[in-house]
């Protein structure tokens, strides 16, 4: 098995490879910092989690196995290692994922391949019909670049483009060396069917399809819930987040909880919400402009008081298995972003926005944690991993634990 020594290289906040270990040790110490349940779970609850491997989804399965003791599937979408690059981050965080789950003591499989085909849907379905019984709950957490509607065959393209008019914003880069720079950029505004194409992908129609995919073959559990992620964020990104195009894929994604929820409300006498996050450094959010900005000036106004996805996500599976009651906003929202959103964080980070420069952001924004958040992403900047040590890449796909 080939073993080498792995260094990070990057073109903007995208990095060519991975490390293993690095990647391994971010789960486990994501597992370590799951609160723990106050009392012991009643049974051990089947749960789906599409988009299992990374940020938001990575929470939802971690958070599910140490503090709601579920069993079942996770689903996602992650490159192999070849003989020239390490796999991505997110195959090595699920080899992780599934180990810690093994030892334990978690019945787990992980599924790798396109969540929005139908032949997705059917190998689930198989599982849960042959393995694990009927499903309690599923967590939704994908993004994705591109869909291809199974229904048509069309592949639809998601962009991240301003509602009307341009937007302009101030941005964070870093150059070859790492030195931040902050800038104005301009982002033209959604064309053509952009805003059309970028629902048809991240709006709710996919996860309609699972929830129907399985209602139909008889697969949910009374009481059955389902949560989707959602984000509002601070109105310093509307223009590009909420009123842009993603924004109108999250408003249809609500929308769509509502219909799910009056239909599995009939059906198992079951629960569909959105739950709303709060910002988080991902390899999604990240591809955001302006965002960079905007997260790290939010965690140099609050420091630790920046609520980690795990957290939030061990919140939501109290909600989800009935630990405590669903408690849902004038929208049928469970809220996880209070601590962003309040107007006194708010107020703090515009006033850090505002006089955000390159000259001044080394003071207003805390870059160092940034920078390292990006790097861990991919497994790089974990203390404790020596970076000099050759490491085997050929990390296989787990086997499911029993
Ligand atoms: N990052 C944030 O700040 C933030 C805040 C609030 C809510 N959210 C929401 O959380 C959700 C997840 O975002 P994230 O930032 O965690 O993203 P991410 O990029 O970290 O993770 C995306 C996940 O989707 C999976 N995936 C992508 N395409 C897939 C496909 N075709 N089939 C199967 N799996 C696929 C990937 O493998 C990965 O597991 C989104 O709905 C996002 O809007 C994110």
């Amino acid at each position: 098995m080939s073993e080498r020594v792995i260094t990070p290289r990057s073109r903007g906040f995208l990095f060519l490879d991975s490390h293993p270990a690095g990647c391994a040790r971010l789960v486990e110490e994501m597992w370590q910092a799951a609160p723990a349940p106050e009392r012991a779970p009643d049974g051990a609850p089947v749960a789906l989690v599409v988009g299992s491997s990374a940020g938001y989804g990575l929470a939802a399965t971690i958070a599910g196995l140490a503090r709601a003791g579920i069993r079942g599937i996770g689903v996602c979408f992650e490159k192999a290692p070849t003989e020239r690059r390490t796999a991505t981050a997110g195959w090595y965080r699920t080899a992780a994922t599934a180990e810690l789950a093994r030892r334990h003591g978690h019945e787990m499989v992980f599924l790798n391949g396109d969540a929005f085909s139908d032949g997705m849907k059917d190998q689930v379905a198989g599982l849960l019909r042959e393995r694990f019984g009927r499903l309690d709950h599923l967590v939704y957490s994908v993004a994705a670049p591109r869909r291809t509607d199974p229904d048509t065959g069309a592949v639809h393209t998601s962009v991240l483009k301003p509602i009307g008019e341009a937007y302009r914003t101030k941005t964070l880069v870093f150059d070859g060396e790492g030195t931040p720079e902050v800038k104005v950029v301009e982002t033209p505004p959604a064309e053509g069917d952009d805003i059309a194409q970028t629902v048809a992908v991240m709006g709710g129609a996919d996860w309609e399809r699972w929830v129907d995919h399985l209602a139909d073959r008889g697969l949910l559990a009374d009481g059955f819930t389902t949560a989707a992620l959602s984000y509002i964020g601070s109105p310093l990104t509307d223009g590009i987040y909420r009123q842009g195009t993603i924004g109108a894929a999250k408003s249809h994604l609500e929308a769509t909880a509502r219909t799910l929820n009056e239909r599995l409300d009939k059906l198992v006498g079951g629960r569909a919400v959105t739950s709303v996050n709060g910002a988080a450094v991902t390899q999604s959010s990240t591809a955001i402009p302006g965002i960079a900005l905007y997260v790290g000036l939010l965690r140099g106004a609050l420091g630790e008081g920046m609520v980690p996805p795990i957290a939030q996500l061990a919140d939501l599976w109290d909600q989800l298995t009935g630990a405590r009651p669903l408690e849902v906003d004038e929208d049928g929202r469970v809220r996880l972003d209070a601590w962003e959103l309040n107007s006194a964080v708010q107020a703090a980070v515009t006033e850090r926005w505002d006089t955000a420069t390159t000259e001044t952001i080394s003071h207003l924004a805390d870059l160092d944690w940034f920078h390292a958040e990006v790097q861990r992403l991919y497994g790089f900047a974990v203390p404790g991993i020596d970076y000099t040590a050759p490491t085997a890449t050929q990390v296989p796909w787990p086997e499911a634990t029993a």
